[in-house]
């Protein structure tokens, strides 16, 4: 595996099509929240769009009318409103004008024009999109219209009450229009919202859970080369990246680019000129979006990597608190700590500062865009070219343009990180388990009552390497290690430190995988057999006894709920745990906090013989604890491990030579190799490596 894949470098990623489709690949489960969701956002952004329009057509036709549409009778020559107004003029709703169902065949459309607080009605004109070229005669009988001259009359104060009380009733509608799309548009923005965040949420649940469970199937191997901070960064902000990616880019980014599209057709179609006016001031806002997407990129990255090293820091150091109080070194971790602060705060000014000139700057070209869009469009609004209703309508319309500018610039650097974030996820999930387990598993021959073997090891002439690739004999742990124990047998390993012990207890439970030789138990090679199945039925003590949070029981019986609480009770008399739990104030049901801390080195050492023994194995390992043990629990401890190896196979790890004498084999390892082997008087009468060590230990305790 390379070794920059989970790096916290490398977090920015330029779009990915691959990678997009294997995202795109988890939400297909969702798709039918995301579909109704993007289908809502759809409706979110046409009513965005249209509501503008509503204010235009109201201000326009009703509120501050220049022109107002109005029709009249066709045959009517001589136009008398005031003798018989509702038979020569019909005020349509906006619906019927809309549907064409006023009486299109006897009326034609005509225009009332206001000019000095005096109103005209122009017989046979339509609303026209500008006023530049009308001109009223000075008799006030004509107009001209580009060209067309239309008959005129004025309108007396009488009828225009009528008219009047027409566009009240109009507007009370356009009113309830746009209320009634203001409250469409609420419930379809929070029905597109909480379906697209649930839909991800699913997402990257189903995510986390294939990730979690990926890495609990990895093999040790893999947590050599992988520490567990940069493990927990890959479940959790990682994760967290993808989320927002889909509920805060992805999607949404669509809307606003569908928003920028949509506004910038509909500004067009209703004002091409104030349209252009408008975008004058797109280069700057393209330039400085382009410089900041490069400045946000890199102050981004600072911050992301100086809150890694801030992370990691932490997690150290506060697993190390004790180690740090004993020696004294709290000022020293403070300032060590305190350094890497003032980077991460100084990269968050940095960043700031960024976004502190980018949102002023888009502020300062859209309020050059107004600025320009009142000056030219209002120039235009005194000449009658431009209609009052369609520069208030601009006004929102360019508002709602520079949003979406500014929010898909700052979008763009989340895209990029979560990309980096999914690349590095799937690379994770690619990540083949190294220790496979065989597709024809072959049955352990001796599999009894309760037990998958009968317990015989044979290593033979195994070599192994921590390394992938070992190239000289230098590299190798172990070197041509061979032995045998027959059931039931004990046998200790002893030796330096760093001579391969543990090496190969972690060998004997198929934690790695060995270069050369075999490894055998009942005659079977390991790699053949079920690796679960191995394990479950090899028990194993180690020195540092991990505790789960929980309480004493759960933590003797590890969710094997078929082991009753009689058994376990028993069991942990067995092996004298028994007396120190029924002391605790609640005894079995006592909380363990803190991987066990408020429990003694002894306490925990028994404990583990109790969690070992209630799945009675057939192989017991012992990492025999090195920690200084006060003698009654010594003894307590000696005489349960008396009793539990018996009937079991024992692998014992002895740093502790009085404590292995009665053992059937000692087996005395140097640099990864077999220097002795042979029981207790054998090993001493030889004279060699064991002699030595026994007498030094025992010179030792004589003069302790
Ligand atoms: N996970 C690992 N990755 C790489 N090298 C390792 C790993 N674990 C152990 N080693 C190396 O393998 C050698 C044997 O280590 P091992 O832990 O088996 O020794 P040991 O005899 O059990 O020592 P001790 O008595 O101190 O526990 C050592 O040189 C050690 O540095």
């Amino acid at each position: 595996m390379a070794e920059t894949i989970h790096q916290e470098k490398e977090i920015e990623k330029s779009f990915d099509s691959s990678i997009m489709k294997r995202l795109m690949h988890y939400a297909k489960s969702q798709w039918l929240l995301l579909g109704i969701s993007i289908i809502l956002m759809l409706l979110v952004t046409a009513l965005d769009l249209a509501i503008p329009y509503v204010t235009k057509i109201a201000i326009d036709e009703y509120i501050s009318p220049k022109q107002q549409q109005v029709y009249t009778l066709k045959d009517d020559p001589n136009v008398s409103l005031a003798s018989d107004l509702s038979a020569s003029l019909i005020l349509p709703s906006i619906s019927e004008k809309v549907l064409g169902t006023y009486k299109t065949t006897a009326y034609e459309p005509s225009v009332l024009y206001t000019e000095d607080g005096v109103t005209y009605l122009v017989k046979g004109m339509s609303r026209s999109k500008s006023l530049e070229t009308f001109k009223l005669a000075n008799d006030g009988q004509t107009a001209t219209l580009d060209g067309v001259t239309y008959k005129v009359k004025s309108v007396t104060a009488t009828e225009l009450d009528v008219v009047k009380a027409n566009n009240k009733h109009q507007i009370l509608v356009l009113t309830l229009t746009l209320g009634s799309l203001l409250v469409i548009s609420f419930f379809c923005a929070f029905g597109h919202t909480y379906l697209l965040n649930y839909g991800s949420q699913k997402i990257v649940y189903n995510m986390r859970e294939e990730l979690y469970s990926h890495i609990q199937n990895m093999s040790l191997s893999f947590f050599d080369k992988n520490p567990v901070g940069r493990l927990v960064t890959r479940v959790s902000n990682d994760m967290d990246n993808i989320n927002e990616m889909f509920t805060n880019v992805l999607v949404t980014s669509i809307k606003d680019f569908l928003l920028l599209i949509g506004t910038l057709v509909v500004m067009s179609i209703i004002d091409f000129k104030l349209t252009l006016i408008c975008f004058s001031t797109m280069p700057l806002v393209l330039i400085s979006a382009s410089i900041f997407r490069k400045k946000a990129r890199n102050v981004q990255r600072e911050v992301k990597v100086k809150l890694a090293k801030i992370n990691a820091t932490l997690a150290e150091n506060i697993n190390g608190m004790k180690i740090i109080q004993i020696f004294n070194k709290e000022k020293d971790i403070y300032e060590d700590f305190d350094a890497i602060n003032t980077d991460f705060l100084k990269s968050t000014i940095a960043e700031t500062r960024v976004y502190a000139i980018f949102r002023p700057t888009m502020n300062l070209a859209y309020s050059l865009s107004l600025g320009l869009l009142l000056w030219f469009g209002g120039g235009d609004a005194i000449k009658g070219a431009v209609e009052l209703g369609v520069l208030v309508a601009f006004i929102t319309y360019t508002q709602q343009f520079f949003r979406p500018i500014m929010d898909l610039s700052e979008k763009f650097n989340i895209l990029q990180s979560s990309m980096a974030s999914a690349e590095r996820i799937f690379m994770l999930l690619d990540e083949k388990e190294s220790i496979v387990n065989p597709t024809h598993p072959v049955p352990l021959a001796n599999a009894s009552a309760g037990r998958h073997f009968s317990g015989e090891i044979a290593f033979e002439d195994v070599w192994f390497s921590y390394q992938a690739n070992p190239q000289t004999d230098d590299d190798y742990v172990l070197k041509g290690v061979s032995f045998k124990a027959g059931v039931g047998e004990s046998i200790a390993l002893v030796g330096a430190t760093g001579s391969g012990k543990t090496t190969i207890i972690s060998l004997l439970n198929r934690f790695y995988d060995i270069q050369k030789g075999r490894i055998t138990i009942d005659g079977v090679d390991i790699r053949d057999v079920d690796k679960h199945k191995l394990r479950e039925h090899i028990g194993i003590v180690l020195q540092d006894v991990f505790l789960f949070s929980g309480d004493i029981k759960s933590n003797i019986r590890l969710y094997n709920e078929s082991i009753t609480d009689e058994n376990i009770k028993e069991i942990a008399k067995y092996v004298n745990a028994d007396g120190f739990i029924s002391k605790l104030p609640l005894g079995y049901d006592e909380p363990v906090v803190e991987r066990g801390a408020t429990l003694s080195a002894g306490q925990r050492q028994l404990l583990s013989f109790a969690r070992a023994l209630v799945f009675d194995p057939g192989i017991l390992i012992l990492d025999e604890a090195t920690s200084n043990i006060d003698t009654e629990t010594e003894l307590l401890i000696q005489d349960a491990i008396n009793k539990i190896i018996k009937g079991r196979t024992t692998l014992i790890v002895a740093h502790r030579l009085s404590t292995i004498q009665h053992a059937s084999k000692i087996i005395v390892m140097s640099k990864g190799e077999i220097k002795e082997m042979g029981n207790h008087q054998e090993l001493l009468s030889k004279r060699g490596m064991y002699y030595d060590l026994y007498t030094l230990q025992y010179s030792e305790s004589v003069y302790n």
